[in-house]
Formats: structure tokens, C-alpha cells, sequence
């Protein structure tokens, strides 16, 4: 059995890197991870630009000063002032070339064209100097970035309407099980309704993955193998839940074997989610995920989650970590590693309640995951733990 770490370099270093590209309007960009760094094709911002509703002045050693117009935001005029002399200026308006200050106009007595300053002003105080967030020709947006709302706005704000893109990985969700039944059907003795379909297909999507399908199929050998041999030639990523362990109805596994698929690993040292299987068919990424659905969520978080951003080139691939006390002591069961579903409050994480493989719901309250190294067994409150966050959270 490999180490938790061992696993996630083996799914990195053998995780498919697209290189499919398309121009997408900026507008439909959201999670999308940039191809090529992005320039801007403008200085920003483009002029002298007032940071307050004031008076520009043309300085000189007095406080006095004479008024001889006004700038709009929008105006496209620039007024020669000589030294004394002011215009009426409003936030976000082009600075005359020849003013070199703005003074907010709560600091200005007014009477009648003259204005009187309180205290003689710096150079260059509330202006925004042009091309103060990024020159013509400079990098925008990075290659590798995933493209979030106020990268949008950064865009829009620097005139670009189209930005290259990596294509998305499309993904294939199989969930294998007799027991399972679809949600809104009845549901008979020894049955349960079938999530990790749903919960997985939801959870991509929140992550901008929208191009899912998902399969269920029963625990019998032929129909998983036909159906996995069928699935893998049409999908960048597959995603298998149950029938991954040892009994006598897990097909997962030996119909992975009978149609080719190369396996990488199988079974992580780990809880939840020991019996993880990781393999490659051709370009396609293969997981074999426990059917329990608190475990298929982490390994989903843990493991599958960074190859889809290797996929699409992202620089940042796997969750973010960080280290922070525990809010109160944990008994480790087990001897395994540890990810367990957690939340952070202020400065310190607590581990929730309701940690089995089966059970969900603890997810709905978690923001992180605590990851303890195996063999942990009595952790104490104040405890530095390492942290995963989970995104979207
Ligand atoms: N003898 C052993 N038995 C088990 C071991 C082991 O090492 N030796 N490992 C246990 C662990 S840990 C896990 S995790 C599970 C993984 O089993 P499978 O991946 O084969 O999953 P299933 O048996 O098919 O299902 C497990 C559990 O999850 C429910 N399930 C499955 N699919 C769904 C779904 N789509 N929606 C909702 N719930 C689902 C299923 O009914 C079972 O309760 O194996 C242990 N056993
Ligand atoms: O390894 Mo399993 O995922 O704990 O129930």
C-alpha cells in the first residue's frame, strides 16, 4: 500500500496535460484556465486620472487659488493652468496635463472663483498616475491562471472582450451498485438512493467541470466491463464509485484489467478511502473511488480534483494547505493517514463530528480538511495541524 503522497505525485505524473485551446468571450470565462499569458493592449489607467471630487491646481506658494473651469468624469478637454490657477475636478476625470495636485474639496474654503486651501498640498496627491495598474504590452493574466470573477473585471476594465482558454477535461461518472435506486423512486428493504452520481456531477460543476455524464450501472462483471470499455474511449476522465474493494460483487477492479487499463495504484494508505484505484487507458485518466460517499467526496478533493487542473495547464493544482491549531483535542481511530472533514473559525480548525465513510453531511459544515500523517493517535487542542481547504468554500 502507497503513502498519501506517493499517490498524489503518481496522479500528477501521470495525469493527461491538454493541449486543445479555443478563443472564449470574457463573459463565459469563469474556471476556465488561461492557454497564454494575457496583455493588456491599453495603459491603465490610460490618463492622469483624479482619485477625488476636488480642485486640480497648478502649485505655487500660496493658498489662494483662482478657478477657470471644471473636468467631468468622460470630458475629453485639458485646460492650460498657469501657477494659481485651479479647475473643478470630480473622481475618475482626466487630470490637466499641467495641474500637479488634487485637493478634495472638504479641504477647501470656496469664495465666489477663488478657492482657499487649508494646508499647501503635495505633488502628485490624489492622482492616479497613468498606467499605474499595468502599462500597454504588460501581462495581464498569467498563463496557468484559473480565470475567477475579478479576473473578468480586470479584463473588462482593460477593453479585452475574448481570452484563449484550455479546453476542459470531459468527464464520465459510473456508480455500480444492486443496492442503488434513483432518488425519487421507491425505495424497497436492502436498497438506498443513489448520490455520489448527483453529489459528484454537482460538485464539478461548482468547480466549472459542465461537461459530465454519469452511468449506473449493477454488480455484474460483463455489463461493468462493457460499459467501463465503452465509457473510456469517449471521456478525458472517468470516475468509477464503488465496487472498487475486495468482495465477491466488486467487478471494478478485474474489468479494469480485462479491458486494458494500466493500473497506477491501487489502495492508499488512508482514511477514508483505503481502496483508492488510480489507472491509465490512452489519454484517459481512470478512478476507481470507494462507493461510501463521504470517501468518494475526499478522494475526489484529494486526488482527482488536481489532475483535472493538470489537465488544463493550471499553475496551482492541488489544494491549498496551511497549517493551524486545533480548537480541541482528537483520538485518531486507525493507523492510517487522516483527512478529516473540518472547519476553520477564526484562527484555529475543529475536527466535526460525523467522520464515517458513509456519512456526507459532515461535509455540508466543513471548509477544510485536517490531514494527519499516519499513526497520529492523540492529537491536543493548540496542535498544529496541516490544512487542506477545500475550494469553493
Ligand atoms: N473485507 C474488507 N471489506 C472492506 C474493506 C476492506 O479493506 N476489507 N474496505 C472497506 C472500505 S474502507 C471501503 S471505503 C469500502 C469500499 O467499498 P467499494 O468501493 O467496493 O464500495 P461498495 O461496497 O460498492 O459501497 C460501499 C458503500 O457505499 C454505498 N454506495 C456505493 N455507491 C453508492 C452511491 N452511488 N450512492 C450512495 N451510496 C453508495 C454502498 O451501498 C455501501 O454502503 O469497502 C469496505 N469493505
Ligand atoms: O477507506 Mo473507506 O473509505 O474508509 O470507508
Amino acid at each position: 500500500m502507497i503513502d498519501t503522497t506517493t499517490a498524489l505525485e503518481l496522479v500528477l505524473r501521470h495525469g493527461t496535460l491538454n493541449t486543445e485551446f479555443f478563443e472564449v468571450d470574457l463573459k463565459d470565462a469563469l474556471d476556465y484556465v488561461v492557454a497564454k499569458d494575457v496583455a493588456s493592449r491599453i495603459d491603465m489607467p490610460p490618463f492622469r486620472q483624479s482619485a477625488m471630487d476636488g480642485y486640480a491646481l497648478h502649485l505655487y506658494d500660496d493658498f489662494t487659488y483662482t478657478v477657470v473651469g471644471e473636468v467631468q468624469a468622460g470630458d475629453n478637454n485639458d485646460p492650460t493652468l498657469r501657477k494659481g490657477e485651479a479647475v473643478r475636478i470630480f473622481t475618475g476625470a482626466p487630470v490637466p496635463t499641467s495641474a500637479n495636485t488634487v485637493v478634495m474639496q472638504e479641504r477647501v474654503t470656496v469664495d465666489g472663483n477663488k478657492i482657499i486651501i487649508e494646508e499647501s498640498p503635495k505633488v502628485n496627491m490624489n492622482i492616479r498616475p497613468k498606467a499605474e495598474q499595468i502599462k500597454a504590452g504588460g501581462v495581464a493574466i498569467n498563463k496557468g491562471t484559473t480565470i475567477k470573477g475579478v479576473h473578468i473585471g480586470f479584463l473588462a476594465s482593460l477593453g479585452l472582450t475574448k481570452i484563449t482558454v484550455s479546453k476542459k477535461p470531459s468527464v464520465a461518472i459510473v456508480v455500480t451498485g444492486n443496492e442503488l435506486v434513483a432518488p425519487g423512486m421507491p425505495l424497497s428493504y436492502g436498497e438506498i438512493y443513489e448520490s455520489n452520481g448527483a453529489m459528484l456531477t454537482a460538485v464539478l460543476n461548482e468547480l466549472g467541470y459542465k461537461n459530465t455524464s454519469v452511468v449506473t450501472i449493477r454488480d455484474d462483471y460483463d455489463t461493468t466491463k462493457n460499459v467501463l470499455r465503452d465509457t473510456l474511449g469517449k471521456h478525458d476522465v472517468v470516475i468509477v464509485t464503488g465496487g472498487v474493494s475486495v468482495g465477491d460483487y466488486d467487478f471494478v477492479g478485474k474489468a479494469f484489467n480485462a479491458i486494458g487499463v494500466h493500473e497506477i495504484f491501487y489502495k492508499v494508505r488512508q482514511k477514508p478511502g483505503k481502496p483508492l484505484f488510480f489507472g491509465k487507458k490512452e489519454g484517459t485518466s481512470i478512478f476507481g473511488l470507494p462507493g461510501n460517499p463521504a470517501a468518494a467526496l475526499s478522494c475526489f478533493y484529494i486526488y482527482v480534483y488536481p489532475l483535472l487542473k493538470k489537465y488544463e495547464g493550471a499553475d496551482h493544482m492541488n489544494l491549498p494547505i496551511i497549517s493551524l491549531p486545533l480548537l480541541s483535542d482528537y483520538t485518531v481511530k486507525g493507523t492510517q493517514a487522516q483527512f478529516l472533514k473540518a472547519r476553520i473559525e477564526g484562527a484555529g480548525v475543529t475536527i466535526l463530528g460525523g467522520q464515517s465513510s458513509a456519512m456526507v453531511r459532515a461535509f455540508g459544515d466543513a471548509n477544510a480538511l485536517v490531514c494527519l500523517p499516519v499513526n497520529s493517535m492523540e492529537i491536543r487542542k493548540g496542535q498544529n495541524v496541516k490544512t487542506l481547504l477545500l475550494p469553493t468554500k
